[in-house]
């Protein structure tokens, strides 16, 4: 599978078009080339992840299961500490030996967490790569840019190393670095943090990868450098048919781009559906919460949250019963029993009691409180 390969992504021109971050345009970059319905490219079933920290057990992860389809974009969103990262770090195999990891992480039908240290570094930065929040500090900055590419390509290829350099400028243009050839010899404080991303990334599909994980990759960046790096996710997604996950804590951007949307709440996922199913009809109150917080297009980073009531639960003493019961307008004492992850729509799976819109709790579907 991580066999070394020299073709060449195709690096044709493409538009990139501003991204408007509303609700209303769930789904609609979904692409014309979605791989085949066929088996899912990743299967994560029941995934948990204990730390222990001063002889306290950290249930960052408790049972989140998710599938991805080839070329398909996924979203997992949540509130810091939730365990996004982590759950996405350890299918990459990259937690400290400390963390207590079970279930299973199936890849193209292979069990990730069964792999050893080796087989696992050959898979990362080749059919699995990722890309964080800030591209300062994952570049070097002592080495000029076009090499850093060049020396990712190397890793991931036979191509000598005229042949790794003109990969690496075709990378730069294949992300829409403005000016790709002068760019490969500049140092990364000589670019914006925009560009900085684009050259992240442009490292990332040094290995051709089948699976990118985006972790809040565009959380530092403003508003309209992020639209514009998400789009380039999404053009790549379309162009390479390559499977992403986009980790942010940002709902909005989820509604935007991707095709499917997982929202966990303490290590759990509380809400899982098509981006579409799901903003037709948000069902979990937390899920709810979040999408009455996204304010307007202008609004500033990490507000997103400030509207929802109370603080996530410590995970080193969950709550009994749902995770989200102490901050919940709709919890009963029904809610000190955990809310089975179900798939209680067609395609629509939630963790709740009193879900939106059943007339049992006290929200509506359309977000008014009864
Ligand atoms: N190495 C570690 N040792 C102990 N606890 C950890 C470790 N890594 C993460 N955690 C804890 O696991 C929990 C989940 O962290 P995680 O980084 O996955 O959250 P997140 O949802 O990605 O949040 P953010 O958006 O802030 O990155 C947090 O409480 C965090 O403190």
């Amino acid at each position: 599978m991580s066999s070394k390969r020299t073709a060449a992504f195709p690096a044709e021109d493409a538009t990139v078009s501003e991204g408007v971050i509303v609700p209303e345009t769930a789904g609609r970059h979904r692409p014309a080339t979605a791989a085949s319905p066929g088996e899912p490219l990743l299967v994560v079933e029941d995934l948990r992840v204990q730390f222990t920290r001063g002889g306290r057990k950290i249930n960052a992860v408790n049972g989140l299961s998710y599938e991805l389809a080839p070329g398909s974009m996924l979203a997992i969103i949540g509130e810091s500490g939730s365990g996004k990262s982590v759950s996405s770090r350890a299918l990459m195999g990259l937690l400290p030996p400390t963390a207590k990891i079970s279930g299973s992480v199936r890849f193209d039908g292979r069990d990730l967490l069964g792999l050893s240290e080796r087989e696992m570094q050959s898979l990362r930065g080749g059919d699995i790569a990722m890309v964080f929040q800030d591209p300062a500090r994952s570049l070097n900055p002592t080495m000029k840019i076009g090499a850093q590419i060049t020396e990712a390509v190397r890793l991931h290829s036979d191509l000598d190393k005229k042949g790794a350099q003109a990969r690496a400028v075709e990378l730069l243009k294949l992300v829409r670095l403005p000016a790709a050839e002068r760019r490969f010899h500049e140092y990364p404080h000589q670019l914006s943090g925009g560009m900085r991303q684009r050259v992240m990334i442009a490292i990332a599909l040094a290995g051709e990868p089948r699976l990118l994980i985006a972790d809040e990759a565009t959380t530092a960046l403003d508003v309209t450098t992020q639209a514009q790096i998400m789009e380039l996710l999404v053009e790549l997604q379309q162009r390479l048919g390559m499977a992403v996950i986009m980790i942010s804590h940002d709902l909005g951007l989820a509604a935007s781009y991707a095709q499917d949307v997982v929202v966990m709440y303490a290590g759990r996922a509380v809400e899982y559906a098509p981006t579409k199913v799901l903003f037709a009809n948000v069902r979990m109150p937390y899920t709810h919460a979040l999408l009455g917080a996204i304010p307007a297009l202008d609004r500033e980073p990490h507000s997103l949250f400030e509207v929802t009531p109370g603080q996530p639960p410590d995970l080193s003493a969950l709550p009994k019963g749902c995770p989200f019961r102490p901050r919940c307008s709709n919890a009963t004492d029904q809610c000190l029993e955990m809310p089975p992850f179900t798939e209680h729509d067609p395609e629509h799976w939630f963790a709740c009691w009193h879900p939106v819109g059943s007339g049992t709790g006290k929200h509506t579907a359309n977000g008014e409180q009864r």
